[in-house]
Parts: C-alpha cells; structure tokens; sequence
C-alpha cells in the first residue's frame, strides 16, 4: 500500500477538461469551443476557443447567427478555437500532436490541423455531422491519415475550490 490518492483525473479527462475551460472564454452566445493541443509526451502545447481576431472589440464585433446582412453576422470575423490554438502556438514543430476539442472541427481547421502535423483528434460533440463542412473534414482526415475519435466522457463532476 504505498497510500497514493486514487481518485486523480486520468489525462484524457485532465486535456477536455483545460479544452473545456478554455471554451468558457468563448463570448460566442451560442457555442463555445475550447480546445487543447498535446505532445507525445503529455505535455500542454497550446490551447484556444472561438473569438475575435486581435484588436477586433468583442463588444463592437456582432455574435448573431443569422441576419439580412452577413457582415452582420459573427460568422464573417470568428477565429476557430483549433485554428486560434495552432496559430497561438510558438514552439515550432505540431508535428505528431492530438488536439482535444469541445466540437468536431469544421472543413477550415481540419486544414490547418492536418498541415500543421496534428495526427489525432478527439472531440467532445458532433452536433453538426450531418453539415458539408464536417462531411469534408471527415474525408479530409481519412485521407491523410488523421485519427479522430470521440471522447469518453466519465461520470466525474468538477468542481473549483480551494
Ligand atoms: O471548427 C470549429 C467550428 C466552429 N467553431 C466556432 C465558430 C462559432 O463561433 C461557433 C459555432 O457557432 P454556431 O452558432 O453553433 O453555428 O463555433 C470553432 O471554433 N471551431
Ligand atoms: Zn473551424
């Protein structure tokens, strides 16, 4: 008996739950997205959610869906939490990375996932499988040879205090 806590998070739970914080950043009123892209080594590479480009005011900027004028819309300026992490990072090389991620990545950052080196992806919903976007990056990924799969999501409540 060497008396070693048991109930400590497993990494999977540890890298959707840094993707999940880092969603509740998100000012999108709709859906937030985090995400967490780690090493061979189970090391933290960079994270990311949805939100405006630098120096675009989240309080000047619109966040509706729908609208007469597209550019009235948040679709038009909204940087993606995968592409925001990817260019976020500063250490050089994704190659052979996985992302965890809140939302199953759209046609966009499956690109930049695929060329930056990232292999695998696990996501937490894919509640838009039925859209192009998510078709193509789903084909996309078979192609190159990206895994993705989704998370298992455990029965675990967290809770912050000190
Ligand atoms: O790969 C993705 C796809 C979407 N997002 C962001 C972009 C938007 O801010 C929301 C989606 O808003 P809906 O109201 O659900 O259409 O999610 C992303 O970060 N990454
Ligand atoms: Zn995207």
């Amino acid at each position: 008996m060497s008396g070693k806590r048991k109930d400590y998070i497993s990494w999977d739970e540890y890298f959707m739950g840094v993707a999940l914080l880092s969603g509740m950043r998100s000012k999108d009123p709709n859906t937030q997205v985090g995400c967490c892209i780690v090493d061979q080594d189970n090391k933290i590479l960079s994270m990311g959610y949805n939100g405006l480009p630098k120096g675009c005011d989240d309080d000047e900027f619109p966040w509706i869906r729908e609208g007469e004028n597209p550019l009235e819309t948040k679709y038009v300026y909204t940087v993606h939490s995968e592409l925001n992490a990817i260019l976020n990072y500063k250490g050089g090389s994704l190659e052979g990375s996985k992302i965890y991620v809140s939302l199953f990545p759209c046609n966009e950052c499956a690109k930049a996932i695929i060329q930056s080196g990232i292999k695998e992806v696990i996501y937490g919903d894919d509640k838009y499988h039925e859209t192009h976007g998510v078709i193509a990056s789903k084909r996309m990924f078979d192609a190159a040879g990206v895994r993705y799969h989704p998370y298992h999501w455990t029965d675990r409540e967290v809770k912050f205090k000190i």
